[in-house]
């Protein structure tokens, strides 16, 4: 799990790491030493910015140390259409803060519907660059999803190929015979892995991965075509976190978090150095009341503390050497896409994160409210 202890890093463990600085504080009695690290600017391979004033209180935080973002779809209604791609992505153009240079990357949000042809539409755009599996009924706003992947989806699967496309997907099977804990496992063996045998080119994102059989998987496809993103949240939290104390509405996203075993299996892989995994914050913001009413809704609001969170676990994994790879590098690579040129600076110095985010229509509620974390970031 994650503990916010602060100056309490070992130097030694860090120094093979080029990118480092270590700043000795002489104004400070006892000898404090502030690290601070220079990366790549990094992407957010999974990112769901909603629309209105939501869109507005939210895109600073991804914006102010983000390049690009892969924006998810499943708005109401969904993002189908290059034509209502286009349309989204200019207005979160205009949503930015002024001089900030963020590329939102657009996705289409399959149905049973989807036509080959859009995705020609999607591919010459040059705005789309990927397109997303919901399963019918799996998450937030996937009513619209995909209820017959290898039967009316063929035919756009078959283009995707192609086009090189990405298919962009939520690992989990919907029926409710299934226990909700295994069902991103049941999702690997009955769809994942058959989709990928048929389509063996296609390229695939299984995104927000929550479990040590989500590792397997993707650690045993060819590297290049199957690779996976991964949240803060399931690299810090497991399944304790959601009845801490009572119940905790701010820590409930789906796939749900899982056992400590899986967390560690994840922690693992992404701290290893394979180029199969980069960040994807998942980040998934909700008002307040629909988070904390009787049904609560699934997301967390982790923007805010992504670049933190992450740094934290590569550092008490010893691999702060290879954040910068996860964060920046293989997310580009995979998609094929240049690395960014400009840096941050992330700065190990303690930071309280808000309790919640005012906006017009109520507040939202980041990961970890009110706590205090370490490696700030920063624009260079
Ligand atoms: N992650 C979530 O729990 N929620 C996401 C949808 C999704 O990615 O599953 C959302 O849009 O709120």
């Amino acid at each position: 799990m994650l503990k916010t202890s602060f100056f309490s890093s070992n130097i030694s463990q860090l120094s093979p790491l080029p990118i480092l600085s270590i700043r000795r504080q002489t104004k400070l009695k006892a000898p404090c030493v502030k690290m601070e690290l220079s990366i790549t600017r990094p992407d957010d391979w999974h990112l769901h910015l909603r629309e209105g004033e939501l869109l507005e209180a939210v895109v600073p935080h991804s914006s102010n140390h983000f390049g690009r973002a892969i924006i998810m779809p499943n708005l109401k209604p969904p993002i189908t259409t290059t034509v209502k791609a286009v349309a989204y992505q200019k207005s979160i153009l205009k949503s930015l803060p002024e001089n900030c240079d963020f590329t939102p990357l657009m996705t289409l949000y399959l149905t049973d519907t989807t036509s080959p042809n859009e995705i020609q539409l999607a591919r010459e755009s040059g705005a789309v660059f990927g397109v997303k599996l919901y399963p019918a009924g799996a998450t937030t706003n996937s009513e619209d999803g995909v209820t017959d992947l290898f039967g009316k989806c063929l035919p756009v699967l078959e283009e995707m190929v192609h086009q090189n496309m990405p298919l962009l997907v939520h690992g989990e099977v919907t029926s409710s015979e299934v226990d909700i804990f295994d069902r991103e496992k049941v999702f690997i063996d009955k769809i994942l892995s058959p989709l990928i045998q048929k389509f063996p080119r296609l390229k695939v994102v299984m995104e927000h991965i929550t479990t040590k059989d989500a590792v397997q998987f993707v650690e045993s496809c060819d590297e290049g075509f199957v690779a996976a993103t991964v949240t803060p949240q399931h690299l810090v939290l497991n399944r304790n976190s959601l009845f801490q104390g009572g119940l905790q509405p701010h820590n409930y996203c789906l796939p749900v978090l899982k056992r400590e075993t899986h967390r560690q299996a994840i922690v693992k892989a992404v701290t290893s150095g394979s180029k199969r995994f980069f960040l994807g914050t998942d980040s998934a913001p909700h008002e307040k009341r629909t988070k904390e009413r009787s049904c609560g809704c699934a997301g967390v609001y982790n923007a805010p503390v992504a670049l933190s969170v992450y740094a934290k676990v590569f550092e008490e994994a010893g691999a702060l050497d290879k954040l910068e790879a996860f964060t920046s590098f293989n997310g580009p690579d995979f998609y094929g896409l240049p690395r960014n040129t400009s840096k941050i600076k992330l700065t190990k110095t303690p930071w309280k994160v808000p309790s919640s985010f005012s906006f017009a229509l109520g507040d939202i509620v980041p990961m970890f409210a009110g706590e205090t974390l370490e490696w700030l970031p920063s624009n260079l």
